[in-house]
């Protein structure tokens, strides 16, 4: 029996509704892939691996070993019977009978053994492929594994290694393994015993597998839609942020249904593959049948007639029976599960390794800016687009002081603070930081000079001490900081500059409770919560030591009072920063001293809110709009307007 491997599969197609279309049976890409999975495996675990191979060879000769020990007991037997047990032959049988007693013990040692390596190897193969990703990833320092259109591709299918269990092939391998060492060492049994059965049966075997094999994989629904599109519904179902629409609109029954159509679609089509194959392989099993029974009644009469002893035909029997497992498909569909994916991690690596920096610069960011952050012909393109976000951008950002940037959707804000930031390079221009160019200054070190809190800011579901003190992962780290009394006070010191001093007194277990609900104890905040987490987390990197502060859309969450209140401490979130917020409300905006309009890639307009107001362009109509909306609605709701994007 094959072992039970610790993730899943089983007699279901496997959802590989996310894998390259191959309907081909045995395709050279499958044999490429197992090919390539064991030898990921065998480089990175020698030791395991080797002991996992020889216990599975060793737990599949142990039945040839008993096989060839019940033979020598029946031809003891009769003269045991007439010399008694205290003959020489009857001391053999007690001889033979504790052997036989010893190998069975050995191969439920062996056995267990083998579980229990098998399961160690799965956990230590699963967790290295994974970290291995997980490295890739982490170690290209910009975002080209997201944006550019064929690294995002190679990333998605190396990331999807995690849904596919990698370490399902050593379970599949230890099932392999030990099957087919099972039907090696009864075919070289049957050989010894009578050569005629090894060489008949042996072939048929085989090529039975053979076929078997390619049914199994025909049968596996690669890439069809149905299957997508069942998985889809499945993962609709299952995944708590699509929780609320599906009650509230009443889709859940109708999710089952659809789901039933699609599963009953992908179950046919199995059924319609699996019949064509199973015609050819259900004659060869005929064939296999006739051959076994034929052999067995030739043998038996060759052994009535005192050409083969009686306990050779016991041995060849048994033999015949261990044989079968030539055939067997143990093991195979782990394998498979556990293989495919390594290909695609494989090549993912290759493409980061060409985004990797080779020559790191050294150059410190400390104490930058002092003057400017300047723009200079910046051109920027995203990868796989046609038309550019920025052409020839000039923008000098005066360090210490406040710039808000405003423009319609899709005007490139946040690609200009991706690009301030480091996250992505401009094809060309350059972008100086107090005249060094930002590509010649050690990464990290910018990284460090920069606190950004961008639109999709991070909800980590891990304790608020981590969602806040990640901003300063480095500082806090210190050694003189050791006692964590004093790293609290750092992060609460960064949630009052926040204004998110009263969140924290609110949760139940303080810093130490997780920001999720999936932990139990632990709590879900709300938007505008979040957005206030987020904002202490980039002040626990100013405090840290960060000189330049990027706030993307810091009020979108917040309601009119919480935003009123970062309005309100926007000077002294600010002071001191050279500060770059992006907002479309204009009650943030208007507090910084200095705002830039940007459209079609360039700035259009540059001025104080008041300047702007004055030149009656694009920013005072855009800002004149919105105020209005707000005094529409102050108005109809007959409630004083205290958000007024006029208010001050
Ligand atoms: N990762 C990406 N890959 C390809 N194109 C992108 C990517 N991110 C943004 N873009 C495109 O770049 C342009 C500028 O996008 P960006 O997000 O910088 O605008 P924005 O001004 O911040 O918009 P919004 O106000 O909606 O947040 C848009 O046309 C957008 O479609």
């Amino acid at each position: 029996m094959p072992q039970s491997a610790p993730g899943k599969s089983g007699d279901q197609p496997v959802d590989q509704s996310d894998r390259r279309p191959d309907d081909q049976p045995e395709s050279a890409h499958r044999r490429a892939a197992r090919r390539a999975a064991l030898g990921v495996l065998v480089r990175a675990f020698p030791g395991w691996t080797g002991l996992l191979a020889a216990l599975a060879l060793v737990g599949g000769a142990l039945p040839s070993v008993f096989a060839l020990l019940v033979g020598r007991l029946v031809d003891l037997v009769p003269d045991a019977v007439r010399g008694g047990f205290s003959s020489p032959d009857g001391r053999r049988i007690v001889t033979t009978l504790v052997l036989v007693g010893s190998l069975l013990l050995a191969q439920e040692i062996v056995r267990m053994v083998r579980e229990l390596v098998s399961t160690e190897l799965y956990r230590r193969f699963d967790e290295y492929l994974l970290s291995r990703v997980m490295t890739t990833i982490l170690r290209v320092p910009r975002l080209d594994l997201f944006e550019d259109p064929a690294l995002a591709a190679a990333t998605d299918r190396a990331v999807r290694i995690a849904r596919f269990g990698p370490g399902e092939l050593v379970s599949g391998l230890s099932a392999k393994w030990a099957g087919q060492a099972q039907g090696l060492a009864a075919t070289a049994v049957a050989a010894y015993v009578w050569p005629v059965a090894a060489v008949v049966l042996a072939p048929l075997w085989i090529v039975l597998g053979h076929h078997l094999r390619a049914d199994s994989f025909r049968a596996n629904p690669f890439w069809t839609e149905p299957l997508r599109r069942a998985g889809y519904l499945k993962r609709l179902a299952m995944m708590p942020e699509w929780a609320k629409e599906l009650r509230i609109f009443g889709l859940a029954e109708r999710l089952v249904d659809r789901f039933g159509v699609e599963w009953r679609q992908v179950m046919e089509q199995l059924w319609r593959t699996r019949r064509v194959g199973y015609r050819v392989s259900g004659t060869l099993f005929g064939l296999a049948l006739l051959a076994n029974v034929a052999v067995m009644v030739i043998a038996a009469r060759s052994a009535l007639a005192g050409g083969l002893a009686i306990g050779s035909l016991a041995v060849l029997v048994q033999s015949m029976f261990g044989m079968s497992q030539l055939a067997s498909q143990d093991g195979d569909v782990w394998i498979e599960n556990g293989a495919v994916p390594v290909p695609d991690v494989l090549a993912h690596e290759r493409l980061a390794a060409t985004r990797v920096l080779t020559n790191v610069p050294s150059r410190t960011a400390r104490g930058l800016p002092a003057r400017e952050i300047s723009f200079e012909r910046v051109h920027f393109r995203y990868p796989g687009r046609e038309s550019p976000v920025f052409t020839d951008l000039d923008l000098t950002i005066e360090a210490g002081r406040s710039l808000a940037v405003v423009g319609l959707n899709g005007a490139g804000k946040t690609t200009l603070t991706k690009l301030l930031t480091g996250l992505s390079l401009p094809q060309a221009g350059r972008i100086r930081v107090d005249g060094v160019d930002l590509a010649d200054l050690e990464p990290m070190s910018w990284r460090r000079s920069v606190a950004a809190i961008f639109q999709d800011f991070v909800h980590y579901p891990l304790p608020a001490r981590d969602n806040i003190g990640f901003g300063a992962v480095e500082a806090l780290a210190d050694p003189g900081l050791a006692d964590l009394s004093r790293v609290d006070e750092q992060i609460r010191a960064a949630a009052r500059r926040a204004g998110a001093d009263q969140i924290l007194e609110g949760l139940p277990d303080g810093l130490d409770t997780y920001l999720s609900r999936r932990h139990t104890g632990g709590v879900d905040l709300s938007g505008g919560q979040w957005q206030r987490i987020a904002l202490a987390r980039a002040m626990a990197a100013v405090s840290a030591g960060a000189r330049v502060l990027v706030l993307d859309e810091p009020t979108a969450h917040l309601d009119v009072r919480a935003e009123a209140d970062l309005y309100d401490r926007f000077l002294d979130l600010t002071s001191g920063l050279t500060a770059i917020v992006i907002s479309h409300r204009f009650s943030t905006v208007r507090r910084a001293d200095r705002i830039v309009v940007l459209d079609g890639g360039r700035i259009v307009e540059d001025g104080t809110h008041d300047e702007l107001l004055a030149a009656n362009g694009r920013y005072a109509s855009l800002f004149r709009t919105q105020a209005l909306r707000y005094a529409d609605e102050a108005q109809a709701t007959h409630r004083p307007h205290t958000t007024a994007a006029g208010d001050g």
